[in-house]
């Protein structure tokens, strides 16, 4: 049995950027504070902490998937990320860090260290670039082989460019077919930042709300 497909819905437009819900801080009460508290912090309840990995190839997608899950628009173009790029969001129950690391050919090679410490691995596929995919399900499966236990979300990414490769190719081009069916890898179709105006973002909630089951 291969992966989980995971159908896209349209999110519905939320001021919340992220599905999990804002958590809004405690703040310290209106006025001035009482004299002996001056100097003291409002006292803010400790979270527990949630890693997520975000590989891919360069261009795959990730820093947009991260900003736009932040609540910030996508930048144009690609701007290649030397080294690491992370961003923590607040859920009601716990805090998660996603961490990116640059998916050019140099940073590739330092993937492979960071896999063991997380509880969950995003892996951006373009799912236009046909002729790199090779070397994504090279990666992939690299990463799949380090660790047989971590939860892995494979998003099929730039689903509103015509030449998008469909979900059924890109499980068999993955290679996500062969996967022994007690493993948790999940494919998701996504436009996590679509090219022209009248396609809306079918991924990007959806595989946020998949993240939090995975990491509940
Ligand atoms: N058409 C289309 N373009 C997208 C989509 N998502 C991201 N892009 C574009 O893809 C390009 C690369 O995006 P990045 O998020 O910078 O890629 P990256 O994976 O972080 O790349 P590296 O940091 O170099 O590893 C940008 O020009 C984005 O606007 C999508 O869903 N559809
Ligand atoms: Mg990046």
């Amino acid at each position: 049995m291969g992966p989980a497909l995971v159908q896209p819905r349209l999110p519905a437009p939320a001021q919340c950027a992220w599905p999990g819900g804002c958590r809004e801080r405690p703040r310290p009460p209106p006025g001035p504070a009482p004299e002996d508290e001056e100097d003291e912090e409002p006292a803010l309840e400790e979270l527990e902490q949630r890693e997520v990995l975000v590989l891919g190839l360069d261009g795959s997608g990730k820093s947009t998937f991260l900003r736009v899950l932040s609540g910030k628009p996508p930048l144009e173009g690609h701007i290649p990320t030397w080294g690491f790029n992370s961003v923590r969001l607040p859920t009601k129950d716990f805090e998660v860090d996603l961490l990116e690391i640059g998916g050019s050919q140099n940073l590739r090679f330092y993937w492979k260290e960071f896999v063991n410490e997380v509880d969950v691995l995003v892996f951006m596929v373009d799912s236009a670039d046909r002729l790199r995919l090779p070397w994504a399900r090279q990666e992939l499966h690299k990463l799949l082989d380090k660790d047989p236990d971590l939860p892995v979300v494979v998003v099929a990414n730039k689903q509103d460019l015509s030449e998008a490769m469909s979900m059924v190719e890109l499980q068999q081009e993955l290679g996500l077919q062969a996967i022994d069916s007690q493993r948790e890898v999940f494919l998701v179709a996504a436009s996590i930042a679509p090219a022209g105006p009248g396609f809306e973002d079918p991924g990007s909630v959806q595989i946020w709300k998949l993240l939090l089951e995975l990491l509940s």
